[in-house]
């Protein structure tokens, strides 16, 4: 069974052209001419039942436009859409029923109040049943660990607590689909990964479908299933992450802090290592995991070279999309 499909989906923005300068401004002003600017551009999509797909793309490709139009917020300039076999522009009110958000950027939560006041509030809106919504809120408080934090005004809360919190409160009621819009922003590796096992563990006992955007390439690679890649506001690629992470992901980026300096021919010679930059004491390499283990690299620094601070990291989600985009 489908849980979104969206066929030709486009939206186009009326804009205010405008020149440069002081006097473009004046003019625009006081003579505005308008232009058509095309933030989506017919694009068609297909999640199954279950699925977790990253919905990925440099900025200003289309991705939150998109995600207002599949939830209800925008209506698009022309094309159809349906998530959960709802018309989210003409259902909104139904399909909130059925669907959770996340968005890492802006809080659901209200503000002054403690999330247990939340998701009391959310409890009424959805017109849980009592003994069902006393049931869930209390396994998810179990599993997403918020004891602790229940009785704190949001606004208390550190970025970590406050995003599970979120993450919670929009499961609360039992949502088919999960648009999850940067969930890990901001937040510390450790708390990152345990979202994401949240997320997944949702997933895998209540087949909720996930429709993610991120710029971190570990939520999609842990969390994701399928790609989309959009640009220009136009569908640029759809296919399995295992294939991304062997084309794309098989890079990590190295950086060491040395106890001295070096010179660049003082380094170990390893096949695999490419893009090796020195700067004083600290030495950054991009591995090819298809040649290379981060382990084989590291071992041939240790014991010739004191280290202060290493750092592994995925290469940035823009250096992934421009090389699938070179690629087409
Ligand atoms: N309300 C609006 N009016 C005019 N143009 C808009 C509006 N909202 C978005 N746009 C434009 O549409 C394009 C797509 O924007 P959108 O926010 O969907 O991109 P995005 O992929 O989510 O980017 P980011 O990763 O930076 O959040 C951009 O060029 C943006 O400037």
């Amino acid at each position: 069974m489908e849980a979104l499909r969206a066929r030709g989906l486009t939206k186009a923005f009326r804009v205010k052209r405008k020149d440069q300068g002081l006097g473009g401004s004046l003019r625009s002003w006081l003579r505005p001419e308008w232009e058509e600017k095309i933030a989506v551009a017919n694009i068609d999509l297909d999640v199954g039942r279950g699925e977790t797909v990253a919905f990925l793309g440099p900025n200003g490709a289309g991705k939150s436009t998109t995600i207002k139009m599949l939830t209800g917020i925008l209506h698009p300039s022309s094309g159809e859409a349906t998530v959960v076999g709802f018309t989210p522009w003409r259902e909104r009110a139904k399909l909130a029923y059925r669907i959770g958000t996340v968005f890492g950027q802006k809080s659901q939560l209200w503000y002054h109040l403690p999330p247990l006041d939340t998701f009391e509030l959310i409890g009424r809106i959805y017109e849980m049943k009592r003994d069902d919504y006393a049931k869930r809120r209390e396994d998810l408080i179990e599993r997403f660990e918020l004891g602790p934090y229940l009785r704190t005004p949001v606004r208390k809360l550190s970025l970590g607590e406050r995003m599970r919190c979120e993450i919670a409160a929009s499961l609360l009621h039992r949502p088919e689909l999960l648009f999850l819009d940067e969930p890990t922003i901001g937040l510390d590796v450790v708390v990152k990964q345990r979202i994401r096992e949240l997320i997944r563990e949702r997933n895998r006992s209540e087949e909720t479908t996930v429709f993610l955007t991120s710029h971190d390439a570990g939520d999609v690679e842990e969390l994701c299933s399928r790609v989309l890649v959009i640009h220009h506001g136009g569908l640029l690629l759809d296919e399995p992450v295992e294939r991304i992470k062997r084309d794309v992901l098989s890079r990590k980026t190295i950086t060491i802090t040395l106890a001295a300096e070096v010179s660049p021919e003082e380094l170990p010679c390893v096949q695999g290592t490419e893009n090796v930059a020195v700067a004083g004491r600290q030495v950054r390499l991009e591995v090819d995991l298809r040649r290379a283990g981060v382990e084989e690299v590291l071992s041939g620094f240790i014991g010739r070279f004191g280290i202060e601070d290493l750092t592994v990291e995925d290469p940035p989600m823009e250096e992934i999309i421009k090389h699938i985009y070179g690629e087409r």
